[in-house]
């Protein structure tokens, strides 16, 4: 007799099993053999049998569907023999999950438990249920915009989406995918969609590398991040640093006045513009491109403001990892595993990441160049990793091993360029240690033995999740200071930026969300010190920037000045061409579908 009540406990027959007694419990489901035995899941037509599996938490639960009816076997492994019991015709359905340990870096398993019964609506009673209780669980996405790079990587995007694709399909989250056909059509979709369309996602996911996301990141924070410049470096080249450049400032909330920039005007043509956030939207590559508007963004700037600005507590972007580093994802989950990273997604995880806003200042007196912004997740790098980028573009050929190539070719080569720095010191910042300039030497300098004990960023980091609001940039708890010189290479971590190379990262402790960047400044020195350098970068538990040529600064903005006519900016992996640069953190500025990397 067919039942309407819903199923608290039910025999059932489960597949691979027999019959089994499913129970529902407030946080999961669990079933116990009438036949005491063993359990057996499957997934992706392979079974995966495990004696010890008898229940599912919802949490880990991603989907559950009604299947055609057919057949439930009944068999079961018995210490190494296989016991077949017969099978049986039933109405069916499957419970989607993962087996993944807690605290443990390796990849997540999908598993599918299939149960049966002769009669439709208990199977629906219990699918109903299990919906009811998964809806429950932290918000899960419904619906998300794809974007695929099929180049990346060794060519491996479309294989990557066509493996996970399944799972969003099972969690029933509705899928809008577009297949990307050239560098900067992902910016493009991203940056032109109305707000309209923005809300009917709950966000978007980039299955490529960092270059994808890159583009992702800047198409959606273009129009819709407000916020004031960083002085630009001429700002405080012109004022000088330390207590005077706070004192060159209004109170206009970081704007600068219309005096600072009729003074700065003589040495670099800047215009009050100039300082007027989000006039040029700009390509990641720093190809400047013309807004494409829509209805909505003509309505918007008419009030002033986008309708969903950022930061905002819903809109999650999520990565897919295809590409030739995935250091984002590495830095972000601990582990570089496209079906992790879907189940992170359908999961609905979610955590804050901060994001670097990167403006490139022209010095040409044409009105008509104004700065232009660029965001960063995980990385901006001068000299060396800028010279990199630029020399790998020569090899794309090659795939993934140009970046080797082209760096092998950029050490030898040894280049040093002359640059001036100013970076924003915290007063009671116990991380910054302004060493002595352009010392080298081989002696190790004290500078981490001064530091406090190293947290590692981790899922539900405490230091990410301090409450403190990080100050404005511009606040009396912060001082300019300047750092002159030449140097080998100039690099901002904004994460870890742990890559399968560098197993802890550029800067191991860099958190993902506590409102600073790392500027590691590595001067001029000989040649083999620079090795010993990079050689502890790949090395685990080492201490890359435990050098005396090497300065460690943590902090919110900097700025750079270049005595080069063309210098070379690597951003997230991308080109930038830009010899002046001012860069500061927005703390949490975006939500990843991620919990934070398991160390
Ligand atoms: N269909 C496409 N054809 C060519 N380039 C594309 C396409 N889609 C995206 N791109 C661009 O390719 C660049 C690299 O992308 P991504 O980082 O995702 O892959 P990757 O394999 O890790 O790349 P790389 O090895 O260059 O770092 C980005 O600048 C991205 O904008």
């Amino acid at each position: 007799m067919e039942r309407d009540a819903p199923p608290l406990s039910s025999t059932l027959f489960m597949d691979g099993v027999g019959e089994v007694v499913l129970t529902l419990r407030p946080d999961g489901i669990s079933w116990k053999p009438l036949d005491a035995g063993v359990v057996a899941s499957s997934c992706l037509g392979m079974d995966f049998r495990s004696k010890i599996q008898t229940e599912i938490k919802f949490s880990d639960v991603y989907g559950v569907e009604l299947i055609d009816s057919g057949l439930v076997h009944n068999g079961s492994w018995n210490i190494g023999t296989f016991r077949w019991g017969g099978d049986s015709e039933a109405h069916r359905f499957v419970v989607h999950g993962f087996l993944g340990e807690r605290g443990s870096a390796s990849p997540w398993v999908l598993v599918a438990y299939t149960f049966g019964h002769k009669y439709l609506k208990i199977c629906q009673k219990w699918v109903e249920h299990i919906e009811a209780c998964i809806k429950n669980e932290p918000a899960r996405p419904r619906s998300l915009l794809v974007l695929v790079h099929p180049l990346c990587g060794k060519g491996k995007g479309r294989k990557s989406w066509d493996t996970v694709a399944p799972i969003f399909c099972r969690a029933k989250v509705q899928t809008k995918v577009t297949v990307t056909q050239r560098a900067g059509h992902a910016y493009n979709i991203v940056s032109s969609l109305s707000d309209r369309e923005l809300r009917s996602f709950d966000g978007i996911v980039a299955v490529g590398g960092d270059g994808l996301f890159n583009e992702v990141l800047n198409g959606l924070l273009a129009s819709r991040h407000e916020a004031s410049y960083p002085p630009s470096p001429t700002e405080l080249s012109f004022a000088g640093c330390g207590e005077q450049s706070q004192q060159c400032r209004d109170n206009t909330n970081g704007r600068c006045s219309s005096n600072d920039v009729n003074d700065m005007a003589s040495e670099t043509s800047l215009t009050s513009d100039d300082h007027e956030p989000l006039l040029t939207s700009s390509m990641p590559n720093g190809t400047d491109i013309p807004k494409s508007t829509t209805k909505n963004e003509e309505c918007n700037a008419a009030n002033q403001a986008p309708s969903t600005p950022f930061p905002n507590d819903w809109f999650r972007l999520g990565i897919i990892p295809a590409g030739s580093t995935d250091a984002i994802v590495l830095s972000t989950t601990g582990i570089r595993d496209p079906v992790t990273s879907a189940l992170n997604i359908v999961l609905g995880r979610k955590m804050l990441l901060d994001i670097a806003q990167v403006v490139r200042w022209k010095a040409s007196p044409s009105p008509r160049d104004l700065p232009s912004v660029h965001y960063a997740a995980s990385f901006a790098g001068y000299g060396f990793y800028g010279d990199v980028i630029k020399e790998s573009e020569k090899y794309r050929w090659m795939g993934p091993i140009r970046y080797d190539y082209a760096g092998t070719i950029v050490f030898l080569q040894h280049r040093s360029y002359e640059a001036e720095i100013a970076y924003l010191v915290e007063k009671a910042d116990p991380v910054t240690i302004p060493t002595s300039m352009a010392e080298t030497g081989t002696q190790p300098s004290q500078a981490l033995q001064k530091s406090p004990s190293r947290l590692i960023c981790c899922e539900n980091c405490a230091v990410c999740a301090e409450t403190a609001t990080t100050a404005n940039i511009y606040s009396e708890s912060s001082r300019w200071v300047k750092s002159k010189g030449r140097f080998l290479s100039i690099g901002a971590a904004i994460m870890s930026c742990r890559n399968e190379r560098a197993p802890d990262g550029l800067v191991a402790d860099a958190h993902l969300a506590d409102g600073f960047l790392h500027l590691i400044l590595v001067r001029d020195c000989p040649r083999p010190y620079y090795l010993w350098h990079l050689t502890q970068l790949t090395k685990k538990g080492s201490d890359p920037l435990n050098f005396k040529f090497v300065e460690h600064h943590k902090t919110r903005a900097f700025t750079f000045i270049s005595s080069q006519d063309e210098s070379v900016w690597n951003l997230d992996g991308e080109m930038l061409k830009a010899c002046r640069v001012s860069v500061q953190v927005f703390r949490g500025l975006i939500n990843l579908f991620a919990s934070g990397p398991v160390v």
